[in-house]
């Protein structure tokens, strides 16, 4: 076998542009983004001397080659009725968007910003012909898994109350509905804090009955559809949460918003490493986590691996920083990719329970911040740029949300949402501050790498 994957690999001629695709230079603006956004990120570029995507351009060859070679591989072996004839060449511009995205992952974020396939993927996911609808396994509340006719994948999460429906103030986080609109804001805010550590989320607005219903082979699924009384159609599933008669998913009468996240590549193609956050809240009623008790926390966790080497704690604090921005509580776990061992970037996918309240926010998201007084230069220059009024977090997050085709219907934040993140912004840099007046490591400088050509092939 080996030797066959060999002679594969030789006589699949990689473009020469391949490993270079994804370089580009700061000055080249993407045309199709509105002005603020782009005149936020050229400025963020223009302040750090170079483009962060320049710093990051760590490909790894080998995680692209097999997946490559196993989705060839595999396209080979099935010609399953429904699916499109394939008439890619070894030309990455006749790939589909799905396989592009995972061809362009590399060990330091999702995707590059400025790559052009991530409009295209949008496009793709909210716009391609639905071929099947699975229940997905894994998680506590209902998603189904989407498949498209070139073989694209994407992870649904329906719509389950309106946008502006603010979590039950005597509810868990751990009880909390999961929202769309969660999914697909988190998406946005990942990208504008520079992480790209979000597989792409876009909103649509299917067809319960044509996109669901006729096209599903999951029993768990079909048999639980029915009309309400008020003549929509409704399904629920079958999951531990959520998944019954009194919590139905329904149409209006027959469509129904909901996310679509892209895949990522599969995880016998690229097996991932599932890792149980130090601040992992106790998902009790009753007991506190270690965190919760002990203020001087974070001086064990440093002397732990992986978070004793490397970038992993200050990657950790930007996910603080993300979930606190979007008040999510439920980061139980995070995900790595095997493949980059530990010098890599953190997965923030299921992002479902944020965006819950905006009139309240949860200064322990904030813990690993406070407790270990650590941001990356890169993550605190840009969080300081979001507060500038030229560049308001708010006002960014409002244009790029817009872009989202479910905007049409509604914002997919509230206004209400959007000023909590300026206020929590705020809270954020004060923290970083009441920090600095105590320590003088506070700032852990990832910059200094730039000028290195770090393009790195394994
Ligand atoms: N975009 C994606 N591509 C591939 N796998 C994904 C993607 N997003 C999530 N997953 C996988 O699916 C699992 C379940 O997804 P998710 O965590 O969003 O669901 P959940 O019901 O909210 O789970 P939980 O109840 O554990 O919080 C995750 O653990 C993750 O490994
Ligand atoms: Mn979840």
């Amino acid at each position: 076998m080996d030797g066959d994957v060999l002679q594969s690999v030789s006589s699949l001629s990689i473009p020469c542009n391949f490993m270079n695709s994804y370089t580009d230079d700061c000055g080249a603006q993407r045309k199709d983004v509105n002005r603020l956004l782009s005149d936020f990120h050229s400025l963020f570029c223009s302040i750090l001397g170079k483009c962060l995507n320049q710093y990051w351009i760590a490909v790894n060859f080998g995680i692209k080659l097999s997946i490559l070679l196993n989705i060839l591989l595999f396209i080979y072996a099935s010609k399953e009725e429904g699916y499109d004839d394939m008439d890619w060449t070894s030309d990455v511009e006749t790939y589909p968007p799905w396989l592009r995205f995972h061809l362009g992952i590399s060990r330091w974020e999702l995707y590059n910003r400025k790559d052009p396939n991530l409009a295209q993927l949008t496009h793709y996911l909210a716009t391609q012909r639905i071929l099947g609808a699975v229940q997905k396994t894994g998680g506590t509340q209902l998603k189904l898994l989407i498949s498209f006719p070139n073989h694209g994948q994407a992870l649904l999460k329906p719509m389950k109350q309106s946008r502006d429906t603010e979590t039950d103030v005597n509810l868990f986080y751990f009880s909390d509905f999961e929202r769309h609109n969660a999914e697909i804001s988190a998406f946005h805010l990942d990208r504008l804090l520079g992480f790209n550590r979000i597989p792409p989320v876009v909103g649509r607005l299917m067809n319960v009955t044509a996109d669901i219903r006729e096209k599903t082979t999951d029993h768990k699924v079909s048999r639980t559809f029915f009309t309400s009384p008020a003549g929509n159609v409704c399904f629920y599933g079958q999951c531990e949460y959520y998944c019954s008669t009194e919590h139905p998913v329904c149409g209006r009468p027959h469509l129904l918003e909901v996310s679509l996240a892209a895949i990522l590549p599969d995880l016998s193609l690229a097996p991932r490493r599932s890792w149980r956050s130090p601040w992992r809240r106790s998902y009790s009623r009753t007991k506190l986590a270690q965190w919760e008790k002990n203020p001087n926390y974070c001086d064990s966790v440093k002397q732990t691996p992986p978070y004793s080497q490397g970038t992993r704690l200050v990657d950790l604090i930007d996910m603080a920083v993300l979930d606190f921005l979007m008040s999510n509580m439920d980061r139980h776990h995070y995900e790595t990719f095997e493949k980059f061992g530990n010098e890599t970037f953190l997965l923030h996918l299921d992002n479902g329970r944020a965006f819950g309240r905006h009139s309240q926010d949860e200064p322990s998201i904030l813990a690993p911040l406070q407790q270990c007084c650590r941001i990356r230069r890169s993550t605190l220059l840009r969080l300081r740029l979001l507060a500038l009024p030229d560049f308001r977090l708010s006002d960014v997050m409002r244009e790029s949300l817009a872009q989202d085709p479910l905007a049409d219907a509604a914002p997919l934040l509230s206004e209400a949402h959007l000023s909590a993140l300026d206020r929590r912004l705020a809270a954020v840099l004060q923290v970083v501050h009441t920090c600095q007046e105590k320590h003088t490591d506070v700032i852990h400088d990832d910059l200094d790498r730039y000028d290195q050509d770090t393009v790195e092939v394994i």
